[in-house]
């Protein structure tokens, strides 16, 4: 495909007006840009949407043909079934709207899935949040999406986790958890487990039972005990998190 292009803006007189950038997408540095227009490789679409939206160009627009399912996701609302992680995270900072659909049999050859067009701008307005923390929030959430979020925040493993994050921050090098949350690729709805990987014997068991006191009365408070994340819109999200910051309760070292 590189050298039929190089060969037609060469017959067209545009050779000195195009550059290309033969690299793998989620590797290479981006030069600056203003629009993507893109039929991009729908097996990297999470992490290659994840790239363009949170990097750190200040883009106008990405038109983008994507493989219909994800485009459904990306376009979910609180609510929806196909309601996720990554909905969540564009929309924090971007609007997504849907264009078109193209089915599988307008391409020759004929591929096994149909298309969607979608356009994604940045938001004028975009709240202000620790965007690390945003994710990591948001990661917690969605990994049981459908549990109600004392359900999610009684779990022995969570808790433990916030904990030592919590912690982390007072004294950074003395608890070694790293949070590596920092993409979002689509892996929502992956159950965990409540014991497994944790020795729980480092932290007192009294510390932990009311740490996890303070976050369900966070919760209890206000209002948040029975919702479940997938319900939630951003505005309630980010509210929640600001609540349990202020309690002490973080999600990123
Ligand atoms: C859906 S096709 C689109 C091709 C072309 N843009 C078009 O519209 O006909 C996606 C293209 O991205 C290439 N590709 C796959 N993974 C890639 C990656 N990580 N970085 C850059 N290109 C990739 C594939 O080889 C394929 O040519």
């Amino acid at each position: 495909m590189v050298e039929i292009l190089h060969k037609r803006v060469s017959e067209l007189g545009f050779k000195d007006k195009l550059e290309i950038i033969c690299e793998d997408a989620l590797k290479a540095q981006f030069p600056q840009f203003d629009l993507v227009v893109a039929n991009i490789p729908y097996g990297i679409s999470s992490p290659l949407v994840t790239k363009l939206v949170y990097g750190a160009n200040p883009f106008r627009s990405l038109t983008l043909l994507l493989q219909k399912e994800f485009a459904r996701r990306l376009l979910a609302n609180p609510g929806d079934s196909e309601y996720n992680r990554l909905a969540v995270n564009v929309k924090l900072v971007a609007e997504v709207e849907f264009v078109m659909d193209v089915s599988k049999r307008d391409f020759l050859p004929c591929p096994k899935v149909d298309s969607s067009v979608v356009i994604i701008r940045p938001k004028a307005q975009i709240p202000h949040v620790n965007l690390d923390e945003w994710r990591a929030f948001t990661r917690t959430c969605f990994t049981n999406k459908n549990k109600t979020l004392a359900a999610m925040f009684k779990q022995k493993k969570k808790i433990i986790e916030l904990f030592r994050l919590s912690k982390m921050k007072d004294s950074p090098n003395k608890y070694g958890v790293t949070n590596s949350n920092c993409e979002f690729v689509d892996d929502d709805e992956g159950e965990e487990s409540d014991k497994e990987g944790f020795d729980p014997c480092s932290d007192s068991e009294m510390e932990l039972s009311s740490y996890k006191k303070k976050i369900i009365e966070v919760l209890k408070a206000h209002g948040f005990e029975a919702k479940r994340p997938s319900k939630l819109s951003n505005e309630e999200l980010l509210n929640l998190l600001a609540l349990l910051n202020r309690a002490g309760v973080y999600f990123h070292g």
